[in-house]
């Protein structure tokens, strides 16, 4: 099946929107579910729900076998060495939050240094701003180039000795470039250095393999690669987990409950602490699954065509400005701009009337925006079930909402 066929299996995406077929084109922020994932969770619910690990009884043997089979999917399609590495999380906020706390008590002392990049979302930036204020540390940030690329040269400058944690998006969710993560970590790893990696962005959209990256952990979050919200991963080299102390305390995490003192169950277990997202995680396994038998480097060449296809469109409507690289290859296709004279979210408004949805704001990303001097962009992201006619809706509703702002709209 062709890949823009696949939409067949997103009943969601036909529908009418303010009386015009819906475009949706807010993949960045959250993807759809498709109907074998949706399936793979109602016949969950339906024949072999249970709490898991703990119970001798069929139905609870059932659940904690297809929620470990989740895990080794996981596993497999990261390419990590162990199941004993991979947790699952509420997503990748979560995730980076547990190794701020955890890594960040193991390896950051006073006057230590932790470097993140100016093009980090919140859930990258806010978790090591709490370590360095609670440890005493500072905060670095590496800068862009004119290209919205992460300048390699300033970081060569910034990850130095005295630098603990360098943690980077191996994709953004405003300018969409891919950053050289693998080298990061080269660099990180040479001045003792542990590499984080936000995942959320590139996972969904291209083949990922944190053994090749060498980096010593990667989140992501299953709500950005069709399954449902709540369920997302962290992956953790185990030796790294192994030295980490919990995060969260209580059931499904112990060993053994003393008066005054527990002792911790074995990896996996000793981060999942309370009754897990059982079906989140069976329907991120099918969804791994759906999106393995399109391909993610089939996902990733789709993407880059359709903003090979639809770059040249925007960039000649009179007033576009681009934030992030031109060159469709180091893409992840999401396409950040403003119409000059109009207000993203008048933009993202009027474009909503057309049917077309696309996102507006500062994306969670309020450092990169004021580093390119904007307030607001609006932001058209693309998936692997959007079409050239999708793209082709994209530049006609911004034209027409162009028209509408600028024929004196009061
Ligand atoms: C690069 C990146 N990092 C972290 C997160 C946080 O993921 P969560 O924990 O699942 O929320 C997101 C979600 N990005 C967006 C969520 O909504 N609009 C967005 O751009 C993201 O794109």
């Amino acid at each position: 099946m062709t890949v823009s066929k696949r939409k067949q299996d997103f009943p969601i995406l036909f529908q009418q929107v303010n009386d015009e077929p819906l475009v949706y084109l807010d993949n960045a922020a959250s993807t759809h579910v498709p109907t074998p994932v949706i399936n793979d969770l109602v016949t969950y619910m339906q024949t072999s729900h249970a709490n898991v690990h703990r119970g001798v009884h069929t139905l609870a043997e059932r659940a904690t076998s297809q929620y470990e089979a989740a895990r080794e999917t996981v596993r497999t399609f990261i390419d990590a060495s162990s199941v004993k590495e991979v947790l699952f999380t509420r997503g990748t906020t979560t995730g980076l939050n547990w190794v701020a706390r955890s890594l960040g008590e193991l390896v950051v002392e006073a006057g230590d240094k932790i470097v993140i990049s100016r093009m980090e979302h919140h859930s990258n930036i806010v978790p090591w701003q709490e370590l360095a204020k609670r440890k005493q540390a500072e905060l670095i940030y590496i800068d862009l180039t004119e290209d919205g690329e992460l300048d390699m040269a300033d970081a060569k400058e910034k990850i130095v000795s005295g630098v603990k944690i360098v943690s980077i998006a191996h994709a953004s969710n405003v300018l969409g470039v891919v950053n050289p993560v693998k080298d990061l970590a080269k660099l990180a790893h040479e001045v003792g250095a542990v590499m984080v990696v936000d995942g959320a962005q590139s996972t969904p959209h291209m083949t990922v393999s944190v053994q090749e990256l060498d980096c010593d952990f990667y989140a992501f979050s299953g709500h950005k690669m069709c399954a449902p919200t709540g369920i997302g991963v962290l992956y953790g080299k185990q030796t790294w987990f192994e030295k980490m102390s919990p995060i969260e305390f209580g059931g499904e995490m112990i060993n053994f409950v003393y008066d005054d003192y527990s002792t911790w169950a074995e990896l996996p277990y000793k981060f999942e602490a309370g009754t897990p997202n059982i079906s989140g995680a069976i329907a991120l396994a099918s969804a791994i699954k759906y999106l393995e038998e399109i391909g993610l480097d089939t996902i990733t060449k789709h993407e880059q065509e359709l903003v090979e296809y639809v770059l040249p469109k925007l960039l000649a409507i009179d007033g576009f400005e681009l934030y992030g690289p031109r060159d469709a290859s180091k893409h992840t296709g999401v396409i950040a701009f403003n119409i000059k004279g109009v207000h993203p979210h008048d933009l993202a408004t009027a474009l909503d009337m057309q049917g077309v949805a696309i996102r507006a704001g500062h994306h969670c990303a309020q450092p990169l925006l004021r580093y390119l001097d904007v307030h607001s962009t609006a932001r058209a992201s693309f998936y692997f079930y959007n079409t050239k006619e999708d793209a082709d809706s994209l530049v006609e509703s911004i034209i027409a909402a162009k028209e509408f702002f600028s024929d004196g709209f009061i």
